[in-house]
């Protein structure tokens, strides 16, 4: 049976469905190494085929049902190996790099199956099951391993479900995996949980790798690689990878619609079909809010203009790669520019993966359709410059394209989707005959009537456009728009919040990264005299984002060493089986040990080595040894604070500001100032308590009080706003009205809805039903950051701001509202835009008695600090209506009391509207003109305090479960 030439017949759905057991397996393997460590282990399926590696070797001496469960325990020990050895060492490091590891792991572990037996890579020669019937469904041949594939595989699920749902350590794995610190407190280990899952996932890969492996030919590191990968991803994905039976059925279906797709098209049609399954099945699932996966931060990465030593070790490097054309040969150049190819791609991970955060799998992608396209505007205009120029738009259109779907998604569903694009591109784009088609005969380049004929001459000109593009990375990741990035990697819910137009400046760095990796792809293909698809494989895409992280993904410089050493060294000496596992191993160690990467391990040690250089030839020839310098007075926080103590009023600014200067290190606690004390400046044992009549003068913060008129106003009305999770009805029908010039305080005890209510209000959760009108305009569909520009600004309840930023950095991006940065005026080099936000932070900073601590990273601030640091951000948006989460916590009583202080300052002198979610009764009761009281989702009740803390609804919702709210509120009576 036929349909629109797709084969429908009995046979096809057979083979299917076979092909459907051995994806279902490793889908489930997948899902349960996802839900105990919340990412993608993309060396799972080689796990699998290491423990096939395994079987071939043993089953030569001795029984192949023998040899069988010991392949899969060995599959199951280095699963769990991996998730000792690589995964927790990386449980303090953004997610992304923790799956970067898995894909060098994975090819690791293939390179050494290789080595254990190459029998499993080629399925004629792969032992097969004994002692089982082969027989024939229709035409289709069932050999003895499908038979066991038919056989086992039910027996193997079953005996999953039995060991998930009934036993002691089945139940710990689920117990760990879906509520890790809810198992710890009830003494279920959740790590050894972890490795237990990781294991299990790992006998199973095995298990469908020995039985898949002699149904198969030949196979080859990319088709056991990637796109295996997918095809079990795909079933994951769907299930959300949270699922197993839904996994396994799900796989059972591309495992048919595989085999449909191939009695008429290619396998990389097969692909692109997957990875569109992918993407709407991602797209579909609604993003969780703020419980989505919560990631390690990324660490701080220092920002400085480049030293004079940085200087002239770049202009040596120059000199050195321009001198190298005029001593080496001709099949050396071309490998010197296949490296420069390769580190400008590298440079376009850098933007999207270390600088934005994402984890782009599809960089080579863009650089085969850059290529491609280059060459074909060449060979039709004549025009080299045209071709370029083509190469690096077509670049940046692609991803561009593949971005906007993408920008709903990110960390592991990001690098899932732009794995499938890698393959699609590679098996299905690129050979389209407008792009690659059968190949491409490649023009020589022409410059200036001049005919590149010649790889050395070549070379120079792949160097100069490597030059650009390392600039042009360079400027716009040390530039506010790299700042901004930065901003939004570290924490883009708050970015959002500070009116950042997340999905626009994401958009922008898919399109500068996309350019470079067209660029990179451009100097690769006019490389060539053929250009096929060939040059551009999908797993090219893995590769360079190892190139990336070797060398550091913080690190421009680290892509050319990256490069060099990854793709250079195999290119320049052919490395051999052992060769290549030694290489990739090294850099799977380097990911492992080096956060930073060879580049920054370099950049480190380097200026040490030249100091200590500079110290034995100073001794050498010192006549007399120079006196040691008169030690400098250790000023340390405890200084800091006395200085701020002693300090006459209207003076502890300044005087801070010295001392911390001066300091040479503070710690995270004494680098911590919280809200003031009422009257005195006072020291206390965990921070300092600054006075805020002294400090916090908001009059000259840089923002317009409220004309006069709009007081009294409806500021915010809220009509029958509902929002459910799952069954969860987080907030059902809330409807309330708040006056501008108002304090409004919201109270009810934990899980009552009053955060989902703020996500709601400022646009962070789409509500399922009601309105939200902000000054009379129905704001519902409105993004965040466009609230956030109209003034209904909020603030977070964990106040995280960015950590790895400084605080003025941290000011400075809620600057952006009236200076945005531009890519385009950091590649030119104009920095206007970043001085007006750096005076404009600093004043705000200065006016709120935080100047002092402009250059402290965030992350290195109590609580309490980072609550001052984010309302200071708040201000600087000049807001309309304040939406504070729980400001009051993490505070002590008497900032708590100089909080309620500071709130009634910003109504009064700056006409902002305060809405306040607040456990802290007394400072409500004193600073809140009415009280709303939720509870389970609804508003029980709302009006004066008074009124609303005697509401007998609220007195039992509220305060009859909240021991310490009733002990606090007995301090009002
Ligand atoms: N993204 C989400 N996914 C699933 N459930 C959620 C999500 N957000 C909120 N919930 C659920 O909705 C309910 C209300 O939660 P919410 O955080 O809004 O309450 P809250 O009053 O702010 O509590 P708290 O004082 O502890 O912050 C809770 O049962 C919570 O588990």
């Amino acid at each position: 049976m036929t349909l629109w030439g797709f084969d429908l017949g009995f046979d096809r759905l057979t083979v299917g469905l076979f092909t459907g057991l051995t994806y279902g397996l490793l889908a489930v393997g997948l899902v349960l190494v996802y839900r105990s460590s919340r990412f993608v282990n993309f060396a799972h399926g080689a796990i699998g085929v290491f423990g096939a590696a395994v079987l071939a070797r043993f089953a030569t001496g001795m029984p192949y049902w023998l040899a069988f469960p010991i392949a899969i325990a060995v599959a199951g020990g280095l699963a769990a190996a991996t998730e000792i050895g690589i995964v927790r060492r990386l449980h303090r490091r953004p997610r992304v790099i923790g799956m970067i590891a898995t894909l060098g792991l994975s090819q690791f572990i293939l390179v050494l199956a290789l080595l254990v037996s190459r029998d499993s890579f080629s399925g004629t020669t792969y032992p097969k099951p004994p002692g089982l019937p082969a027989f024939s469904i229709g035409t289709t041949a069932v050999g003895s391993s499908l038979t066991a594939m038919l056989l086992l595989t039910p027996l193997l699920l079953a005996a999953l479900a039995f060991f998930l749902r009934r036993t002691k350590y089945g139940i710990g794995i689920r117990a760990a995996a879906d509520h890790p610190d809810a198992a710890t407190v009830n003494g279920v280990p959740a790590p050894r949980m972890a490795t237990l899952a990781w294991a299990v996932a790992g006998g199973i890969a095995a298990f469908s790798a020995i039985l898949l492996t002699p149904t198969q030919g030949v196979q080859s590191i990319e088709s056991l690689g990637p796109q295996l990968l997918l095809r079990g991803l795909a079933g994951a994905v769907i299930a959300r990878m949270t699922s197993l039976p839904i996994a396994f059925g799900a796989s059972i279906g591309v495992g048919v619609l595989e085999q449909i797709l191939l009695s008429r098209e290619g396998a990389g049609f097969v692909d692109v079909v997957l990875g569109l399954a992918i993407l709407i099945s991602l797209l579909r699932q609604r993003q969780g809010g703020r419980r989505d996966e919560q990631s390690a931060p990324w660490p701080r990465q220092e920002r400085r203009a480049p030293t004079t030593a940085a200087k002239i070790g770049l202009t040596l490097l120059a000199v050195c790669g321009i001198g190298l054309a005029y001593v080496v040969s001709n099949a050396t150049a071309t490998i010197l520019t296949t490296i420069c190819g390769y580190t400008l791609v590298a440079l376009s991970v850098i933007l999207v993966t270390g600088i934005a955060g994402e984890l782009s799998l599809g960089q080579f992608g863009f650089a085969g359709i850059g290529a491609a396209v280059s060459v074909q505007i060449a060979v039709l205009t004549g025009n080299m410059f045209l071709g370029v120029t083509a190469g690096c738009a077509a670049g940046a259109l692609a991803a561009v394209l593949v971005g906007i779907p993408a920008l709903r998604l990110r960390g592991v569903a990001l690098g899932v989707t732009t794995l499938a694009f890698a393959l699609a591109t590679s098996g299905w784009l690129l050979r389209q005959p407008w792009l690659l088609g059968d190949g491409l005969d490649v023009p020589y380049p022409v410059w200036h009537d001049y005919t590149v004929s010649v790889a050395t001459d070549y070379y120079l000109f792949a160097l100069l456009l490597l030059g650009l593009g390392w600039w042009v990375t360079a400027r716009l990741s040390g530039g506010g728009f790299g700042r901004l990035l930065l901003a939004l990697r570290d924490n883009e819910e708050a970015g959002r919040a500070l009116t950042v137009t997340a999905p626009l400046r994401k958009l922008q760095v898919y399109a500068a990264a996309g350019a470079l990796a067209g660029l990179g792809g451009v100097v690769i293909g006019f490389s060539q005299s053929q250009l096929s698809i060939n040059n551009f494989p999908a797993a090219a895409s893995i590769d360079v984002v190892a190139v990336a992280v070797v060398g550091g993904l913080a690190r421009t410089g680290g892509a050319l060493l990256g490069s060099a050493l990854i793709v250079g060294l195999p290119l320049l000496y052919p490395l051999g089986i052992p060769g290549q596992a030694v290489l990739t191993l090294g850099w799977l160690l380097v990911v492992l040990l080096m956060p930073d990467g060879l580049g920054g391990f370099f950049s480190t040690q380097a200026p040490r080595l030249w100091r200590r250089l500079r110290a034995v030839v100073a001794r050498r020839f010192a006549a007399t040894p120079a006196p040691p310098a008169a030690a400098a007075p250790a000023v340390t926080a405890g200084a800091v604070l006395a200085a701020a103590a002693a300090a006459p009023a209207g003076a502890a600014a300044p005087a801070l500001a010295a001392a911390a200067a001066a300091a040479p290190s503070v710690t995270g606690d004494g680098v911590d100032a919280s809200f003031a004390g009422q009257s005195t400046t006072t020291v206390s044992p965990h921070g300092l308590d600054l006075d805020p009549r002294r400090l916090w003068n908001i009059g000259r913060l840089p923002a317009e009080p409220l004309a006069p008129g709009e007081f009294f106003a409806p500021l915010l009305e809220v009509s029958g706003i509902r929002r459910s999770f799952g069954g969860v009805r987080a907030v059902q029908d809330a409807t309330f009205t708040v006056t501008a010039g108002e304090i409004v305080g919201i109270i009810g005890p934990n899980g009552a809805g009053k955060t989902t209510l703020f996500e709601i209000l400022a646009g962070f959760t789409a509500a399922d039903g009601g309105v939200v009108r902000y000054q009379g305009k129905p704001v519902t569909a409105w993004t965040p950051e466009r609230r956030a520009k109209a003034g209904l600004v909020r603030s977070f309840q964990d106040a995280r701001l960015f950590p790895a930023m400084t605080v003025r950095e941290n000011v400075m991006v809620a600057a952006e509202c009236g200076n945005p940065a531009h890519p385009g005026l950091d590649v030119i080099g104009d920095d206007r835009p970043e001085r007006a936000k750096a005076a404009r932070a600093d004043a705000a900073l200065s006016a709120m008695g935080l100047g002092w601590l402009a250059d402290r990273p965030v992350g290195e601030l109590s609580t309490g600090t980072r609550r001052v640091v984010e309302l200071c951000c708040l201000l600087t948006l000049r807001p309309r209506l304040l939406l504070l989460d729980e400001p009051s916590s993490g505070l002590t009583q008497a900032d708590g009391r100089a909080l309620g202080d500071l709130m009634l300052r910003v109504r009064a002198e700056l006409g902002t509207t305060i809405l306040v979610i607040e456990h802290d009764l007394p400072l409500l009761s004193r600073v809140a003109d009415r009280l709303i009281a939720m509870d389970a989702g609804t508003v029980i009740a709302q009006g004066p305090p008074d009124e609303v803390r005697n509401h007998p609804a609220v007195v039992l919702s509220y305060l009859g479960t909240d021991e310490a709210a009733v002990a606090r509120s007995g301090d009002l009576s």
